[in-house]
């Protein structure tokens, strides 16, 4: 395979809070490879738009990257290394943050949040929003770059551009306003696309229509994208390749058929059984029970063990790093989960953990009235 466009190893990202260091993002690797569609899947508060922000340095204090490697294209957008004394200090080769605002953001990776009202400002025209955003990155004239945002407009399905042209984003609805959006973040033919989750407040049926926009856009423009989304079947409409999150780490990495179909990891199972899927006729939905722990304070062991339904002994003492556990020749498929032999820390001979997931997965049914 060739060289991937970005590739994280290892990033972390922490707050430094007043009731101590929330481990947002801790410790993910992960690649994109050129025209792949590429998600990241977690519930509320796994660390999914933390990532993402990392990925173009705009965390905010007292957020910080304290450590791993992003690699874009060749370059460094994050990278330490260690000085004289020891002491952790960006790489020579990191991008400087004025490199990253003048040549990456936007350009080469477009960014498109869930809110499009945080990124149009209200007093201004949509056609003019766009219009300046793409003068500023393209150097093109103001006639010229008008006439590539009605373009732009056309292109993301916007009815009569040149009269949408002038409106006010309060005149588009959440729908329209979205597809603006995905409008700018093309405008400027970014090699990679990242969306935080921006189909999540839409109805059904208009996020069906965004995803299979987004798909021939793809494949038109060939740009890559990481697609965020707590939603299961927005990953079966859209990804290739997915990333499950937990409590800040990757704890199942696989393309999507194998994810679905040869799911390794019980947090996705558990979180495919908490949702609908198109292609079976099950309707009874287990919802993962039990809430995700804190990131300040993340258990040891499996981060998962409190919630999951095959936690032994071993689950509370051993922190499992994802492994490859596809068979030779096929597709990559990593999991952080010691229940398969590739860990080999013991799991058949360890006790299961009874009565200990209080409030975990599946406590309702089974541990209710267990207790005398
Ligand atoms: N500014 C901040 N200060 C302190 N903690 C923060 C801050 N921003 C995020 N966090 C914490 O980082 C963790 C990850 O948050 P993040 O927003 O990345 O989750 P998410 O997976 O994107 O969730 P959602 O699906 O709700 O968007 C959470 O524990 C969150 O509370
Ligand atoms: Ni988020």
């Amino acid at each position: 395979m060739s060289e991937p466009l970005l590739s994280v190893e290892n990033l972390k990202t922490q707050f430094f809070t007043e009731d101590g260091t929330v481990r947002a993002v801790d410790g993910i690797s992960f690649d994109v490879h050129e025209g792949e569609i590429v998600g990241l899947v977690g519930e509320s508060g796994a660390g999914k738009s933390v990532a993402t922000s990392s990925l173009l340095r705009l965390v905010e204090s007292p957020g910080e990257i304290v450590g791993g490697e992003i690699t874009f294209k060749g370059r460094t957008l994050f990278g330490l290394e260690e000085d004289a004394s020891g002491e952790l200090r960006p790489r020579d080769d990191m991008l400087s943050e004025e490199e990253m605002r003048r040549e990456i953001r936007g350009r080469e990776i477009a960014i498109i949040f869930q809110d499009p009202m945080e990124s149009l400002n209200p007093v201004f025209t949509v056609g003019g929003q766009l219009r300046e955003f793409i003068e500023l990155n393209r150097d093109l004239s103001e006639k010229e770059a008008k006439r590539e945002a009605i373009d732009m407009l056309r292109e993301v399905g916007i009815p009569a551009p040149e009269t949408r042209y002038d409106e006010y984003p309060h005149q588009f609805s959440g729908g329209m306003r979205q597809r603006v959006l995905i409008a700018m973040a093309l405008a400027c033919q970014p090699d990679l696309i990242i969306a935080d989750e921006p189909t999540t407040a839409l109805d059904v049926t208009v996020e069906g229509q965004i995803l299979e926009m987004v798909k021939e856009l793809q494949t038109k423009y060939d740009t890559s994208f990481i697609w965020v989304t707590h939603d299961m079947s927005v990953v079966a409409e859209i990804c290739d390749r997915v990333n499950v999150m937990y409590l800040g780490e990757i704890i199942e990495h696989a393309t999507v058929d194998d994810l679905f179909y040869d799911t390794k990891h019980p947090y996705t199972r558990a979180l495919l059984d908490s949702m609908p899927r198109p292609d079976e006729t099950v309707h009874e939905l287990n919802p993962i029970e039990g809430v995700m722990p804190e990131a300040i304070d993340p258990p040891a062991g499996c981060r998962f063990h409190s919630r999951c339904p095959d936690a032994r002994e071993v689950c509370r003492e051993v922190h499992p790093e994802p492994r490859d556990l596809a068979d030779e020749g096929e597709p990559t498929h990593r999991a952080a989960c010691v229940k398969y032999d590739a860990f080999d820390v013991g799991y058949d001979e360890s006790r299961p953990i009874e009565g200990d997931a209080a409030g975990g997965f599946g406590a309702g049914l089974t541990r209710t009235g267990g207790e005398e």
